[in-house]
């Protein structure tokens, strides 16, 4: 792989890797024909999608008994570590969890509650690699708030995935339907004879996926689009390019459409990087998305001037995934506000959060990571504010109000508030 000097690069180049879209755009004509026949259609349109895109004609589409049943009879060691990850999900999740308040601002009782959702649906992905992990990532967070009824759609199969249904019964799921892509997120979104439809859609995809999910919200909430996987490592000289390496990999074995890069101010580092990524992907098992992934034109290894070119560099890519290997960490991370979730120092690959640590692996892709962040507590929470005001505080602010009311034209409003002191 050649190295990319950052100064070099020209607006196209930039626009690749900074407007990156992994391919969602291409789809979307495609996918708004998908959504609206299953919405239209139903379970006949399902059906007929899951023959034509997954090779599969499925029955019943209902397989939550499947899911209990695998959960039996699932590889004890395969269980194990989907318990271990569900309890550090949830663990985690759990600190999230905000408490209803209610506190004394000048005589005015003021405060928040919080109430879960009641109907979620969970994207749980399944096509080109089987995702129990991310069945925990979904629904877990979903009953630690207090979600009553959460749905799971993931690809059918002549053989479902049996770790997939282990983790989605053990992370709590109310019900299972064997389909996936844009047909599945429709099928959460709009409801089927068989789907029971629901307020919000969640999860991560591939791009079909991740286009139907753009193209169902506003007819539901969804948490933001979580598609082809991304990461950016920050490294300096002290960095192993074997462990660069390594990370860029590991996001590259998930879609041809994943997004890699590493950035540097060390030109040793950059070259030795590129040469672990030429050595080591042709052997991978997955080898042909690898390099797929690595050739594709928001992904490269990158030399910077400095270690602030490099900041400035991963700041306005914004990846899912940020870690960052170097001496001053901590430094360089006070820098940079955009990344879905970050990973500090040497032993931090990435897959600890895509599996086990307990931090959300959905997470935003494409820049999304500018302007929120990954899945939590609070993608399944409403708020709402509550307020109580006495006489005394009432009159206190009514001179306030009644002028603001009037500078509206709204006098109903004003005489709401003078009504009650006549
Ligand atoms: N951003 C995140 O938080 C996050 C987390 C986990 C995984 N991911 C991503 O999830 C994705 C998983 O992808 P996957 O493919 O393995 O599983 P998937 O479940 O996302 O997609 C499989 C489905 O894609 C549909 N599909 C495939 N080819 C199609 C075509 N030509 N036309 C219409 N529909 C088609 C099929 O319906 C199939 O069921 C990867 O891109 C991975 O990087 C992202
Ligand atoms: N890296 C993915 C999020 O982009 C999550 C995942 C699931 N399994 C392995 N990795
Ligand atoms: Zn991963």
């Amino acid at each position: 792989m050649e190295v990319r000097e950052i100064e070099g690069l020209g607006p196209a180049e930039r626009a690749a890797l900074f407007d990156r879209d992994a391919g969602v755009e291409g789809v979307r004509d495609d996918v708004r024909g998908i959504v609206d026949r299953v919405r239209d259609e139903g379970d006949v349109a399902v059906r007929e999608f899951c023959r034509e895109f997954d090779g599969v004609e499925v029955g019943n589409l209902d397989v939550t008994d499947a899911a209990a049943a695998a959960h039996e009879d699932v590889d004890p060691d395969v269980l194990a570590a989907i318990r271990e990850a569900a309890d550090n999900v949830r663990a985690f999740h759990e600190r999230q969890r905000p408490d209803d308040w209610r506190e004394d601002f000048d005589g005015r009782e003021l405060g928040r509650r919080f109430r879960p959702l009641e109907r979620v649906g969970v994207y749980v992905p399944g096509g080109a690699a089987a995702y129990p992990s991310s069945a925990l990532m979904g629904v877990v967070p979903a009953k630690v708030a207090g979600v009553d009824h959460v749905v799971v759609a993931t690809p059918p199969a002549e053989e479902l995935n049996p770790a997939t249904l282990a983790a989605i019964h053990e992370a709590g799921a109310d019900a299972v339907y064997s389909v996936g892509g844009a047909q599945g997120v429709a099928a959460m979104a709009y409801g089927t004879e068989t789907v029971t439809p629901v307020q919000k859609v969640v999860g991560p995809g591939n791009r079909w996926v991740t286009a139907a999910k753009a193209e169902v919200r506003g007819d539901v909430d969804i948490d933001f689009l979580a598609g082809p996987s991304e990461v950016l490592v920050l490294a300096d000289g002290t960095a192993d390019p074997a462990y660069v390496a390594a990370d860029l990999l590991a996001q590259a074995e998930h879609d041809d459409h994943a997004s890699v890069v590493a950035v540097t101010d060390d030109p040793d580092l950059a070259a030795a990087t590129a040469d672990e990524l030429d050595a080591r992907a042709p052997g991978m098992a997955r080898a042909e998305t690898v390099e797929a992934a690595l050739a594709n034109d928001a992904s490269g290894v990158f030399l910077a001037r400095s270690m602030s070119e490099a900041v400035l560099f991963a700041e306005e890519y914004a990846a899912e995934h940020l870690s960052i290997q170097a001496e001053d960490d901590e430094e360089l991370l006070d820098r940079i506000d955009s990344a879905g979730s970050v990973f500090l120092g040497p032993y931090t690959p990435v897959a600890a959060g895509d599996y086990a640590s307990g931090t959300n692996h959905v997470l935003p892709t494409g820049g999304g990571a500018k302007r929120f962040g990954g899945l939590s507590v609070e993608t399944f929470l409403r708020s709402t504010t509550v307020q109580r005001l006495d006489r005394d505080s009432l009159d206190a602010l009514s001179g306030t109000i009644t002028t603001l009311a009037e500078a509206e034209g709204l006098h109903g409003h004003a005489d709401s508030v003078r009504r009650r002191f006549e």
